[in-house]
């Protein structure tokens, strides 16, 4: 199999991430299908399409026909079956709970044709811990975004002990139809390339934060004024998901039983008044005023 063979991508949750996967394979061009078990997240990603394939012809960066073509690419459905039944490849994008993808991998392997790729776009969890619950281990691969998905350019493929060089291979080319800067990561490591250093940052920060040296928005600007980064660790985690930050420090710490995985009080305060960031209005910043 190579890239050739890639026609029909099916993206397999529709939130914060999967929703703009899909939008991109779209645009460049694949048959795709996008599926989510929440009827009311599928509506808000197909209305978000709906509004930004127009919003990019009328910044002129699509034609119209492109972003026709790019519509009647896309479909939204709630069945799993449907969605994967066709599928090449399937990037999964649901949220990070190593028992669920783990499920939703079996009846993948279960549902898809046997050549078909099956790539998670997780952040934290290694393709090895999903990899057994199918019956093709060399096919499941890591393929990690960067939030937002139609901006951020970096993909980092993730090549563990059981992924074969043909799957990395047509991850890294679908990557470069996707008009994405792909990395190849030679092993699997906790945390990938670019979040191992992202989160050094923000540890440390929480941490400056807990210790009471500054407030959030200090921290923030002397990453900004200081580093020249585009935002602060907090205002990040508020476009990432506060919730995500949450459950990956579990996850990490039940895996690991390293207290120092564990988020921090001031971020599992936020996380137990559901204040996950942009997405519910609220977050470290307040978001309620903005359309
Ligand atoms: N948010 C980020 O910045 C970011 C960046 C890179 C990678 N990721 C990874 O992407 C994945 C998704 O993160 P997100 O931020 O988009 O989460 P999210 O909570 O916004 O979206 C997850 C979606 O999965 C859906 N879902 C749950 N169970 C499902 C099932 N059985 N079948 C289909 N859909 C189901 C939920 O309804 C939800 O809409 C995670 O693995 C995360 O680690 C997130």
């Amino acid at each position: 199999m190579t890239i050739d063979d890639v026609k029909n991508i099916c993206v397999v949750g529709a939130g914060n991430m999967g929703h703009q996967i899909a939008t991109l394979c779209a645009i460049t061009g694949y048959k795709t299908t996008c599926t989510d078990v929440k009827p009311e997240i599928l509506q808000k990603a197909e209305a978000f399409v709906d509004k930004y394939l127009p919003g990019r012809v009328a910044k002129g960066k699509l034609t119209e026909e492109q972003a026709k073509q790019a519509r009647a690419n896309l479909t939204f459905t709630s069945s799993l079956e449907d969605a994967a039944k066709d599928a090449d490849y399937v990037i999964e994008a649901v949220i990070e709970v190593v028992d669920l993808k783990r499920r939703i991998f079996a009846d993948l392997d279960r549902i898809t044709p046997k050549h078909t790729i099956l790539a998670s776009n997780s952040s934290a969890i290694v393709s090895s811990r999903i990899a057994d619950a199918t019956s093709r281990p060399d096919k499941v691969v890591n393929l990690h975004f960067f939030n937002p998905a139609l901006v951020m350019k970096l993909v980092e493929v993730v090549q563990g002990p059981h992924v074969s060089d043909e799957t990395t291979k047509i991850s890294m080319d679908l990557c470069l139809k996707l008009d994405k800067v792909p990395v190849h990561l030679k092993k699997e490591v906790n945390g990938f390339l670019l979040n191992r250093i992202f989160f050094a940052i923000t540890k440390e920060a929480q941490w400056l934060l807990e210790m009471g040296v500054a407030s959030y928005e200090d921290i923030d600007k002397a990453c900004v004024y200081g580093a020249g980064h585009p935002m602060g660790p907090f205002r990040l985690q508020d476009l990432t998901g506060i919730d995500l930050a949450y459950i990956m420090g579990m996850e990490n710490f039940r895996r690991t039983g390293d207290t120092s995985e564990l988020p921090p009080p001031s971020l599992c305060e936020r996380y137990f008044r559901g204040e996950y960031g942009e997405k519910t209005g609220k977050g470290w910043y307040d978001y309620s005023k903005k359309k």
